[in-house]
């Protein structure tokens, strides 16, 4: 391939989280949660029914105590996982010299749309999207599937791919694996290693979703990439939501078991997630760690998200590259 023309248009990359309130507030929580809820790939339960229990029930009861929980974990830059997006957007920029490369959040701001109009207003005529999810799911690269569509019908000039999934990236999986190394140099290695993905609705799953089945493929991938045989991990899911079966087996329940037990060091990743959030921060580092405790666990040692690390804005920036070449 020759070089390109020293005046051609730069490319353009963003990357896509899922979104998170302005503020650590009752009213900016109600908002978001308002937004990410009613996306009908996330809850299915038919608008007329649901849009009134989320108004009355759902979203005053729930806000206000969601509210303290981010409240717990607020950085100086805002919400953890905005920050540490917009961290990462940079940190990838750097290696990226000839591409213009944007956050944006699904939900909330920086809106999506807004991000590619202000790449098409630097001249960028072919984008890249990548959704800062590993593996896919309907409910979340999906929705961001939608987003695309949307905005290709909007902007009919411009190209638009997607990086689907990246979950079993052998550079994304040796980002993984060497910072559970980097965790074990420090900290020494605990007696078990628990791998938790945000759940998903079972139902789905039935339904063709393949997100289960790339939860499995990228812990099996892990576990080689750290010479441990499979069964030497836990695969567990958190953050459920609502009544019904969610993927199993839960974190929660997990945690309490090994606690039960009697283990004495637990260590804990969450390889799902891209950076650390409400759902890492709050709901694995403080909540899980206390019940693991409680139940009668010893050191509960969390293991940060990959965030703005350099083997991470380097994985990504290669990930990027490839559907450019
Ligand atoms: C309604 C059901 C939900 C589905 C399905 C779901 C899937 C899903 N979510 C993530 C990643 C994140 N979720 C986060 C927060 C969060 N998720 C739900 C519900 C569903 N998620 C709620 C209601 C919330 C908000 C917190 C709460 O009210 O409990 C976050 C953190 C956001 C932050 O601001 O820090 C992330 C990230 C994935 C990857 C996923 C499916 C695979
Ligand atoms: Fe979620
Ligand atoms: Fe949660």
């Amino acid at each position: 391939m020759p070089d390109p023309a020293p005046h051609a248009a730069p490319r353009g990359l963003v990357l896509v989280n899922l979104g998170t309130p302005e503020s650590a507030t009752p009213d900016a929580v109600r908002r978001y949660l308002r937004e990410f809820l009613t996306d009908r790939r996330v809850v299915q339960i038919p608008h007329i029914v649901w849009k009134p229990l989320l108004d009355l029930v759902i979203l005053p009861r729930r806000s206000p105590v969601v509210a303290e929980k981010y409240a717990e974990i607020w950085m100086d830059g805002g919400s953890p996982l905005r920050a540490y997006t917009e961290r990462l957007a940079a940190a990838v920029q750097a290696r990226l010299p000839a591409w213009r490369v944007r956050a944006a959040m699904r939900y909330g701001t920086p809106a999506f749309a807004d991000a590619v109009e202000a790449l098409q207003a630097q001249g960028v005529r072919e984008i890249v999207v990548l959704p800062l999810y590993p593996q896919y799911s309907t409910t979340t690269t999906g929705s961001v599937e939608d987003a695309v569509a949307a905005i290709r019908a909007r902007l009919p000039g411009l190209r638009i791919d997607l990086i689907p999934d990246y979950h079993r990236d052998t550079r994304w999986v040796a980002a993984v694996a060497d910072s559970i190394r980097a965790h074990w140099a420090t900290h020494g290695r605990g007696d078990r290693l628990l791998l938790s993905f945000h759940g998903i609705p079972e139902r789905l799953v039935r339904a063709g979703d393949p997100y289960a089945a790339q939860c499995e493929a990228g812990t099996q991938a892990i576990a080689a990439a750290l010479g441990l045989d499979r069964d030497d991990l836990l695969l567990t899911y958190q953050s459920r939501f609502g009544r019904e079966r969610w993927l199993q087996p839960y974190t929660l329940t997990t945690v309490e078991q090994l606690g039960r037990e009697g283990v004495r060091t637990l260590d804990v990743a969450c390889p799902g997630f891209a950076v650390d959030c409400l759902e890492t921060l709050e709901e694995i580092a403080m909540q899980n760690a206390d019940a693991f405790r409680a139940a009668g666990g010893g050191e509960f040692r969390y293991i940060p998200c990959l965030n703005d690390g350099a083997a991470h804005a380097e994985a990504l920036a290669a990930i990027a590259g490839d559907v450019a070449a």
